[in-house]
């Protein structure tokens, strides 16, 4: 089959290390969702090769979670591989911190962004599956940017519980110690690259930059990064060192980070409104597959997505608030089910 039979397409969104993004269109259909297409070409690729991509597209579509971009359907055409997903309007993390232009987010901005991709992270690793390639460039947004999807998974690998996976592979100012100096990468080489994300939006600017791979390297086995400024908080200052620690063991793991006395009420600010948005219009969503309504605490958001990232990777179980007659303060006792984890939490106010 070739591309166009069933889809037109548009323009070209992007080129990666293998292979162009096109913008396309279902054809024959007035309001069809425009969607990306990933072309991979597959010549000069072994069969083993070609397996391990297919392979890895059908880990994509068993993805569902909200933090994470849709990934639909994929098919051989011509001499390519063609890997239909989600379209994100807002472009990436990377030029949403160029167009910034030196103007600091707020830190409840950076924490929310934060929080949101914490929670992608989550699910992924609670599937036992490494990114391997958390950076800016492959954090994508929506329409009005107030909601993140985690994207380009091309090397992620699943891995079951005892192996790791010891592939060198990413961008130099994201690579963990542990990978420069060649030892195996594992889940908290997510968490460092997390940390560098982390840290860039709060300066900007990336973590560990050199004039060139050495430099870069040098900084990032010494974790010698510019000290965040004023505007960031201790709290904000010790989990970012936290994160970027030389030691693997010392980096907390993703859970750790959505319980934390910062993160805590961030996380069930998200998933609280990620589980309105799912909750809602479930009409809507039988008749209309393809196309979920989400709307923010802040305001209404669309994004297409798929509609069963609903149920499985979000459910808020149960909600109690109890006040206290003696002060004026409450506490709110939550039980969170995020994908597939349960937090139950007590947020107190007053
Ligand atoms: N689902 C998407 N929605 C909107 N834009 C996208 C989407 N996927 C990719 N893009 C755009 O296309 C660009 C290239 O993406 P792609 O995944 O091919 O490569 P990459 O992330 O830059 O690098 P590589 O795959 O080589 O690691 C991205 O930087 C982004 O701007």
């Amino acid at each position: 089959m070739e591309l166009e039979d069933k889809f037109e397409k548009l323009r070209v969104v992007g080129r990666g290390a293998f292979g162009i993004c096109w913008l396309c269109k279902k054809k024959g259909e007035e309001n069809a969702e425009k969607v990306i297409i990933k072309m991979i070409p597959l010549h000069g690729l072994s069969t083993k090769e070609e397996q391990e991509i297919k392979g890895e597209a059908d880990l994509l579509r068993k993805m569902k979670h909200p933090m994470i971009i849709g990934y639909y359907d994929y098919f051989t055409c011509a001499d390519s591989i063609a890997i239909v997903m989600q379209f994100a309007e807002g472009g990436t993390l990377e030029n949403l911190i160029r167009d910034q232009r030196g103007v600091h987010f707020t830190e409840a901005t950076v924490l929310k962004y934060f929080t949101q991709i914490l929670l992608g992270l989550e699910y992924m690793h609670s599937l036992n599956i490494v990114h391997r390639d958390l950076k800016t460039q492959n954090i994508l947004l929506n329409k009005r940017r107030t909601l993140i999807k985690l994207s380009d998974f091309g090397v992620s690998k699943q891995l079951n519980t005892r192996s790791v996976a010891s592939t060198l592979i990413g961008t130099p100012n994201y690579l963990s110690p542990e990978m420069v100096e060649g030892r195996s990468y594992n889940m908290k080489s997510d968490i460092w690259a997390l940390g560098c994300v982390f840290y860039e939006l709060f300066m900007l600017r990336r973590a560990f930059d050199g004039e060139n791979l050495p430099a870069i390297v040098m900084k990032i086995t010494q974790q010698k990064y510019a000290p965040l400024g004023n505007h960031v908080s201790k709290e904000s200052r010790e989990l970012v060192s936290k994160l970027l620690s030389g030691q693997e063991e010392k980096r907390p793991a993703v859970k750790e980070i959505l319980t934390c006395p910062l993160i805590l009420s961030y996380t069930l600010t998200v998933v609280l409104d990620t589980g309105r948005i799912m909750g809602s219009a479930p009409e809507k969503r039988r008749t209309q597959p393809q196309q979920l309504t989400m709307r923010s605490r802040t305001g209404s958001d669309s994004v297409s997505g798929s509609p069963t990232s609903s149920t499985s990777a979000f459910r808020t179980r149960n909600v109690v608030a109890s006040h206290s007659s003696r002060s004026s303060s409450y506490s709110t006792a939550t039980t969170v089910q995020a994908a597939g984890s349960t937090y139950n939490t007590t947020v107190r106010k007053g």
